[in-house]
């Protein structure tokens, strides 16, 4: 066996089972979950358009967070504190009027973002605290 015949079979070795494992064909891109040529093409489509909204999704989470811990350090260095729970709740309910139950727990993690890398502790979340 060549070398790049061997480091190709190692290749596939390690490679996660996935398409045929569907029952489709072999294929480089995912699966559309139907043999149906014209329901794939309308999944391809919308697929194309849901990688875009995914890529607009994540690049605004970070730009929010990144705003966010700036806020945060510009009021602890001005001798604030780092939360505002009065503000967070306004935040809240805006996603919970916009989404319903489930944007409570979207905006918990969009808020825990904001909070930074050390917004996960018990110890730092409460020196913070605006209590009222
Ligand atoms: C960004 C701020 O600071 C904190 C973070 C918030 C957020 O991520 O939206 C909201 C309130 C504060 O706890 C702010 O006061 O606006």
């Amino acid at each position: 066996m060549s070398e790049p015949q061997r480091a190709n079979h190692e290749h596939r070795a390690v490679v996660p089972h996935r398409a045929s494992d569907e029952g489709g064909r072999p294929t480089d891109s995912p699966e559309t979950g139907t043999d149906q040529p014209a329901a794939s093409d309308r999944i391809s489509m919308l697929r194309r358009r849901i990688d875009e909204i995914d890529g607009q999704i994540i690049a605004l989470w970070q730009e929010r967070a990144a705003a966010s811990q700036e806020v945060g350090a510009t009021r602890i260095a001005s001798g604030g504190t780092r939360l505002v729970l009065s503000r967070e709740r306004v935040i809240m309910e805006r996603y919970r009027e916009g989404m319903g139950p489930d944007g409570t727990q979207v905006a918990l993690l969009i808020l825990r973002a904001g909070r930074g890398p050390l917004g996960g502790t018990e110890s730092s979340r409460d020196r913070g605290v605006e209590t009222s």
